[in-house]
């Protein structure tokens, strides 16, 4: 049965301080590289053996998936990056705080930029140094697929080439991989694999730094989705928790 391991990179320093990240690239705090150890353990205690990773362009993402390598004794496995997996880009708000721009919108506008599946929050000027065109890292990028802002609709758009064309292959040769992204990048691969809808998907959450594993059947559709730690399925969060998360 083809099975992959869905993994949020652990908190990062902006996560603790409640700044909007998007593709800033800003590393695990104390508390995220505990997380990143925590999830390793679960990994090693578990009977999927993983065995080819994916990571994003984007450093929390990778030092946590490095961590899980070192942990595990797997240094040696193949890893592939890929900027498709990046966090959702924040526009305008990137490197803002999230209750200072509360204090200037509200908190229904605030949620909308947050959750909301199409609508995009405000966009940069391509001659921002935050805008992806501008940084060394993505030269290599068609400058068409590097974003202003973006919406979770969006960000589930650049995904699922990667997806398709990356992991399925993968899967249907009988291999099992890791992929270590981030909190909207894997909303968007979730809500894919579980066929959430747009009127759903603004209530799931995925914390950081905990495992999620899918099980396939031979058409890759989901049987069923759980975290290691608790067995609790992908999508079951109470949504008194999503409304009050900050991670
Ligand atoms: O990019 C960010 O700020 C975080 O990774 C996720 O933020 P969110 O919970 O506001 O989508």
């Amino acid at each position: 049965m083809p099975r992959l391991i869905l993994l949020r990179h652990g908190q990062s320093v902006w996560n603790r301080d409640a700044i909007f990240t998007g593709w800033t690239d800003v590393d695990l705090c104390d508390n995220g590289i505990d997380e990143a150890k925590r999830a390793a353990a679960l990994l090693k205690d578990s009977d999927i053996k993983f065995d080819q990773c994916f990571a994003s362009y984007l450093q929390r993402s990778v030092h946590t998936l490095w961590l899980v390598l070192d942990a595990l004794e797997l240094t040696w496995l193949p890893v592939r990056r890929s900027w498709r997996l990046n966090e959702r880009h924040y526009g305008a708000l990137q490197g803002r705080k999230r209750d200072e721009v509360m204090e200037e919108v509200g908190q229904e506008q605030l949620h909308i930029w947050r959750r909301s599946y199409a609508v995009r929050p405000p966009e940069l000027a391509e001659t921002d140094p935050r805008f992806p065109g501008n940084q060394a890292k993505y030269a290599r990028v068609p400058r068409r697929h590097l974003p202003l802002t973006e919406s979770l609709k969006d960000t589930v758009a650049r995904v699922l080439p990667f997806w398709q064309e990356r992991v399925e292959p993968l899967l249907m040769d009988g291999r099992t991989p890791l992929i270590s992204a981030h909190g909207n990048s894997l909303r968007g691969l979730v809500k894919y694999l579980d066929g959430i809808s747009d009127e759903d998907i603004p209530h799931l959450e995925i914390p950081t730094g905990k495992p999620l594993v899918y099980e396939l059947d031979d058409g890759l559709r989901t049987i069923r989705s759980f975290y290691l730690e608790d067995g609790r399925e992908a999508h079951a969060l109470p949504k008194a928790k999503v409304a009050a998360s900050t991670a």
